[in-house]
């Protein structure tokens, strides 16, 4: 048999042996021909709210779960936080190979990861312009794996390489190069796989579609959930759904599935930019979800340029919650300016064209412009503002489309060639919003400037008109 379905077979053994219930209408299939991995798919017709499986909490690679928690004290885990903690956990149960609870789980995980931390310089220069960059922040992380991680090793060597008489000097080598790629390695195995685990207890309150605010979700600590992880998403292709149930996390069908028909999660309405950032891939469904982002420093130097950027402005706005690090345009459909364009970047750029007098008796009242109320000035703004976004890019989007051709999807060699294009698609993505606003602004201002004709040549014909009381 193949190894990597040897992999999945082992994996479905122990999963069985952990409690857990698989129904024989799915399988875990590979999909490497499809540069997706392993997934599950159907294998029967299924039902709405059939259970697909349902995985028993003991068997989820959380940190209460893993014997490190009662090694290591609690409070060095809520010094860590959630994060931190996890990874720990994980490169434990990393290094204790075969003999981790939960080695054949680790063995269909993937050793090597598409996501942008992984990423060679070269290919990240395909990126250029996007903002998606700044998100990835590997010096950052490389900083806080050695100033918060390793120091809790090297204190718990005995434990974390247990019954390994070289245990402290491997603690000592876990602050190098190779090991802290191995915690960015499970940390992105992490941000890819993990999902925020609620307790069994939970009190949360749920919306009427299953959901906890963000806040709360926030909160929430993650684990990695052995099956659920399986399940590839496509936007809004999803068609199943984790419940989190007392002793039990159940996948359950959320509509009729085909047979034939692959199963997939939902990993929320994510822009290809982040997609590609967070799990390494990127489909054409996720463009309704594209974002463009126009950064403050931008808005700034265009307002200063035009001699309107004053202090005392910026600060109202600041307290009113309008200044932000960036300001997104997104997709909509059919494309609207409402829909589309940040409303707090129309409301600053208004405020800042108010005339003094204006400002004063907005701000006296606690008050803002109406975004829907953009007048020609902002939408002129707003429109130097996505021209100058635009020419941050080094290629234009005609030149982006030209070179768009077929990718050889098999082989090492067509790993760069996979990466290049997908950059190619968030490119491509983010400059069709920046041209659809621009097609919009530049009728929008247009429209403007015809209604402001036409109200002005009506008032002139109206004080025209016979019988006309004249102004005095
Ligand atoms: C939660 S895992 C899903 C299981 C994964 N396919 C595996 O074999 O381990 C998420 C990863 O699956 C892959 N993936 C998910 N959905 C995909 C899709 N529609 N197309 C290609 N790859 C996908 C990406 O590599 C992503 O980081």
């Amino acid at each position: 048999m193949d190894p990597f379905d040897e992999a999945s077979h082992a994996f479905l053994a122990w999963l069985r042996n952990t409690g857990a219930e698989v129904s024989n209408k799915i399988e875990l299939k590979d999909l490497r021909n499809m540069q997706a991995g392993r997934g599950v798919v159907a294998t029967q017709d299924i039902h709405e709210d059939e259970v697909l499986f349902r995985i028993p909490r003991s068997a989820l690679l959380t940190v209460d779960n893993s014997i490190l928690a009662s090694e290591i004290p609690k409070a060095t885990f809520d010094h860590l936080g959630p994060w931190l903690s996890l990874i720990l956990v994980m490169l434990y149960e990393h290094v204790n190979g075969n003999t981790s609870n939960w080695a054949p789980y680790f063995n269909i995980l993937p050793s090597e990861l598409n996501t942008l931390m992984f990423w060679e310089a070269d290919e990240l220069a395909e990126l250029q312009g996007s903002m998606v960059l700044q998100k990835i922040g590997r010096a950052s992380a490389d900083e806080q794996f050695t100033r918060e991680l390793v120091p809790v090793i090297r204190e718990f060597a005995g434990v974390f390489f247990s019954g390994d008489e070289r245990a402290q000097e491997k603690a000592e080598q876990m602050g190098d190069a190779q090991h802290l790629m191995l915690m960015h390695k499970m940390a992105s195995l992490i941000m890819a796989y993990a999902f925020d685990v609620e307790p069994a207890n939970s009190s949360k309150i749920a919306d009427e579609d299953g959901y906890v605010s963000e806040d709360e979700d926030a909160a929430l600590p993650k684990g990695m959930v052995p099956m659920a992880d399986m399940l590839n998403a496509d936007a809004d292709r999803n068609n199943a759904l984790l419940f989190y149930e007392e002793d039990f996390l159940s996948m359950k069908a959320t509509v009729p599935i085909k047979a034939g028909n692959e199963i997939f999660n939902d990993y929320g309405p994510l822009p290809r930019s982040d997609l590609l950032r967070r799990y390494g891939y990127v489909t054409d469904n996720y463009a309704q979800y594209d974002v463009v982002e126009l950064s403050f420093d931008l808005v700034s130097a265009l307002a200063t340029q035009h001699n309107i950027f004053e202090q005392a402005r910026l600060e109202y706005l600041d307290e009113q919650g309008v200044v932000d690090t960036g300001y997104d345009i997104c997709a909509s459909d059919p494309y609207t300016i409402q829909e589309s364009m940040s409303p707090e970047l129309i409301v600053l750029l208004e405020t800042l064209l108010l005339p003094a007098d204006e400002f004063e008796h907005l701000a006296r009242k606690g008050k803002l412009p109406k975004p829907e109320k953009m007048g020609a000035k902002a939408a002129e703004m707003l429109l130097q503002l996505v021209k100058a976004r635009t020419a941050q890019y080094a290629t234009t989007l005609e030149e982006d489309v030209g070179s768009a051709s077929d990718v050889n999807m098999e082989g090492e060699e067509s790993l760069k060639e996979r990466r290049f294009a997908m950059a190619r698609a968030v490119r491509i993505g983010e400059k069709e919003l920046l041209r659809k606003a621009e097609l919009a602004l530049e009728q929008f201002i247009r429209d403007k400037n015809t209604d402001s004709g036409a109200n002005k040549r009506q008032a002139f014909e109206e004080e025209d008109r016979p019988g006309k009381k004249q102004r005095s």
